[in-house]
């Protein structure tokens, strides 16, 4: 039997996880053409098979290749994959629209909501491409660096359109890489925006040098608050339990290669928001995401204590000692008081 010709894979955004996604996929065969606005950057990593502002050192298949040109990377898609940030996702999924063929679904690996509007993005994606667009969300425990290594990673892919979510899972799928699926778009891309703020409680604990019990504290009532919420919007609560909500929340408070746990380790060390952003140099989701997060929760009722600490620690409307002094005088209760996820 003739396998099946691989797809023609764009790759919109040119940052760490879009340049690491793309590697992945050009090293399984498929035609995969990354598209980036920085034409200098572009030009090099066509030149060079580096991406040297976003993963330096790393070499890059020579089958990649990369663009400018927005309209002929998607045009010749079978599958669009948009990796560009949150307070990007929209403005760039209005641009992909016109040049995207009928046959192309459209995926993304971007973690947040929509900034100003705290909509998920599965619903900005269904507003922009129409609702017959086949639509996924790519998640999970996965440092950019690390799979453009090509060490061994798992993630999920959830999407209402099952045969979508296998057909984005099989580009991603690998020998070093092994890649789920899953229904629940809600659950799942819940999951990727809070770990980033939860990502910022641990990192600043750890800053202040609270020891390794504050943390692991941290972690399981940040599950908790992630379970509530999820409970509370109508996602699945073994999503959160997955890769797409434990995995990625163990890997970003833990990993120091965590841009967010980054932030809260600098915050907790005494250092102001913008030079330690400025610092990091990349995308920090959670300075938008604490927001959204918390939007969500006031909009359904469910209390965060930690998440809504952490929004106020990045407001300066709290210094992360008076975080932690609010987190330890609440009131002493169940561990579940109303059950499970209540
Ligand atoms: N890095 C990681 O390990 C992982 C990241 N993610 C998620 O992937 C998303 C992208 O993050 P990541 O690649 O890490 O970020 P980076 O900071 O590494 O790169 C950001 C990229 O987005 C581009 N960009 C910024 N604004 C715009 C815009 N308005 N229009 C088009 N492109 C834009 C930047 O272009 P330019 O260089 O020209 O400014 C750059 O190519 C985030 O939601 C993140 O949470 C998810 C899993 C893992
Ligand atoms: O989403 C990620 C890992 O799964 C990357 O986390 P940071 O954005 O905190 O670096």
């Amino acid at each position: 039997m003739v396998a099946p010709a691989p797809a023609t894979v764009a790759v919109v955004g040119a940052g760490s996880w879009g340049t690491a996604l793309a590697a992945l996929i050009a090293r399984h065969g498929c035609t995969t053409v990354l598209w980036g606005r920085d034409a200098t950057g572009i030009a090099a990593i066509n030149a060079h098979h580096e991406n040297a502002r976003y993963l330096p050192g790393i070499a890059l298949p020579d089958m990649l290749t990369a663009t400018t040109d927005l309209a002929a990377c998607v045009g010749a898609a079978d599958l669009v994959l948009v990796v560009v940030p949150s307070h990007a996702f929209a403005e760039t999924l209005r641009a992909v629209a016109p040049h995207r063929p009928a046959r192309a679904g459209v995926a993304w690996a971007t973690k947040g909501f929509e900034p100003g509007s705290g909509r998920f993005l599965h619903e900005v994606a269904a507003e922009v491409l129409g609702e017959d667009v086949p639509l996924a969300v790519v998640t999970g425990p996965s440092f950019a660096k690390e799979v453009a290594l090509g060490l061994p990673t798992a993630l999920t892919v959830h999407s209402d359109d099952a045969a979508f979510a296998q057909a984005v899972a099989d580009v991603l799928h690998g020998p070093a890489f092994r890649a789920y699926t899953g229904d629940d778009m809600l659950g799942a891309e819940l999951g990727g925006a809070m770990k980033n703020v939860l990502a910022v409680a641990t990192g600043v604990a750890d800053g202040m040098q609270l020891g390794l019990n504050a943390r692991a504290g941290l972690i399981t009532r940040g599950l908790n608050e992630m379970l509530r919420l999820n409970q509370a919007i109508g996602g699945k609560a073994e999503t959160l339990m997955g890769l797409a909500g434990l995995g990625d929340l163990v890997l970003t408070c833990t990993g120091d290669l965590s841009r967010n746990r980054r932030l809260g380790l600098a915050l907790g060390r005494g250092q102001s928001i913008a030079d330690a952003v400025r610092e990091i140099g990349q995308v920090v989701e959670s300075v938008q995401t604490a927001d959204e997060v918390m939007r969500q929760a006031d909009k359904h009722g469910v209390e965060l204590p930690i998440s809504s600490a952490v929004q106020q620690v990045l407001h300066a409307e709290l210094s992360p000692a008076e975080g932690l002094k609010l987190l330890l005088s609440r009131e002493q209760k169940p561990e579940y008081p109303a059950g499970l996820f209540g």
